[in-house]
């Protein structure tokens, strides 16, 4: 069954390539951006995304262009799969073919090092549309290329883009749950990409299940005790957006953060392990600006630092982990219940 909603993936990494074949799967026209020529012709003569997901058959209707303003301009709801570090200059050049009337959401989860924002935030100052979502949740792109059962959140105080987007992308292996706090739901996903760092550190150091699950426990209460300093809800963070993200990229080594924290376990350098990766770990960069924020707003982020120390300072995780069992015992759920005296 064909549809009529016109539909474009702006990013043809990992994750645009997966959502593409999702909307096109589904029977909807999708265009789908890509910066270089020689991918777009390969995917249009190939039908598959010899970078990305390379064992994944797109369906024919499938349209890669470099285009960027013919794909913009062609398509009523737009979806923006770009990291955090190229998000507002993709947007800027996007930004003249864009109008009130398209909606427009995000699938990035990180922060963009001005001003500290998320996608959401860059989208309200650079878009000329109030149609703006985010997608997000436990979605690795590997596991919906292979439609595994899998959930997602479209968040969207507007009740349009969140209509059409479960239109797109819900069928038999995909369901699409709505939330009206995208603020919640995008620092959910920005935020636990820095946790998979950690998760992959201790998972490379053979620390067993009860280190994981403290390790997991006490990532969603600083998460937690961030966003509510930041004046987010924590609740959306018993979502599938915040503790639903957390398990499966604090859990899976198909998650590219993980993978950075199991061979910095290894004593891999940072370098080493982001030149061999070739995709995107956004938990890099917003451990750094998340350390900053905190520093700067007084936010005790002991897992953050301690992550910080490992990446940027040359300490050892052994080290490190060591001293993180050596602090001040403390009260559980502290971040919505009384502290214990
Ligand atoms: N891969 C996954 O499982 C999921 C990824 N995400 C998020 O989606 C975003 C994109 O991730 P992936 O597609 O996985 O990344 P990727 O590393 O697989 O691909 C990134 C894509 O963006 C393009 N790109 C990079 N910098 C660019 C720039 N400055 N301007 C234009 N294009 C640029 C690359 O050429 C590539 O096509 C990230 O924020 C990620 O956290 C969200 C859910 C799941
Ligand atoms: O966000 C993801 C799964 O929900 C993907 O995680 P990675 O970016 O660590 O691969």
């Amino acid at each position: 069954m064909t549809h009529n909603l016109r539909v474009a993936v702006v990013g043809g990494g990992s994750f645009g390539t997966a959502l593409t074949s999702i909307i096109a799967g589904n029977g909807y026209p999708v265009q789908l951006w890509v910066r270089d020529p020689e991918l777009a012709s390969a995917i249009n003569r190939d039908h598959t995304n010899p970078r990305y997901l390379p064992q994944l058959t797109l369906p024919e209707q499938v349209q890669a262009s470099t285009d960027l303003g013919r794909v913009v301009s062609s398509a009523e709801l737009i979806f923006l799969a770009i990291p955090s570090k190229g998000f507002a200059t993709v947007l800027e050049q996007a930004q003249p073919y864009l109008t009130p009337d398209h909606r427009l959401v995000s699938t990035t989860k990180g922060f963009e090092e001005q001003g500290f924002q998320l996608m959401s935030q860059v989208m309200q100052a650079h878009a000329p549309t109030q149609h703006i979502g985010v997608l997000s949740g436990p979605n690795l792109a590997s596991e919906l290329a292979q439609q595994q059962l899998t959930a997602t959140v479209i968040a969207s105080a507007d009740p349009v883009t969140r209509r059409q987007v479960q239109e797109v992308l819900s069928n038999h292996y995909l369901r699409v749950y709505a939330n009206t706090d995208m603020y919640g739901v995008e620092l959910g996903g920005a935020l636990k990409n820095i946790y998979a760092i950690a998760a992959g550190m201790a998972a490379a150091m053979g620390m067993g299940e009860n280190t994981k699950s403290m390790l997991m426990t006490r990532a969603l209460a600083e998460m937690s005790r961030f966003a509510v300093s930041l004046g987010a809800n924590p609740l959306t963070f018993l979502g599938l957006a915040g503790v639903g993200d957390l398990i499966v990229t604090c859990s899976s080594p198909l998650s590219r953060n993980f993978r950075v924290g199991q061979a910095l376990g290894q004593g891999q350098t940072l370098e080493q392990i982001v030149a061999s990766l070739g995709q995107v770990a956004e938990g890099v960069n917003t451990i750094k600006l998340v350390k900053a924020k905190a520093d700067e707003m007084g936010i005790y982020m002991p897992l953050v630092q301690a992550l910080y120390l490992v990446l940027f300072a040359g300490y050892k995780p052994t080290e490190v982990a060591k001293s993180m069992m050596d602090r001040e015992q403390s009260t559980d759920v502290e971040f919505v219940l009384p502290r214990c005296e």
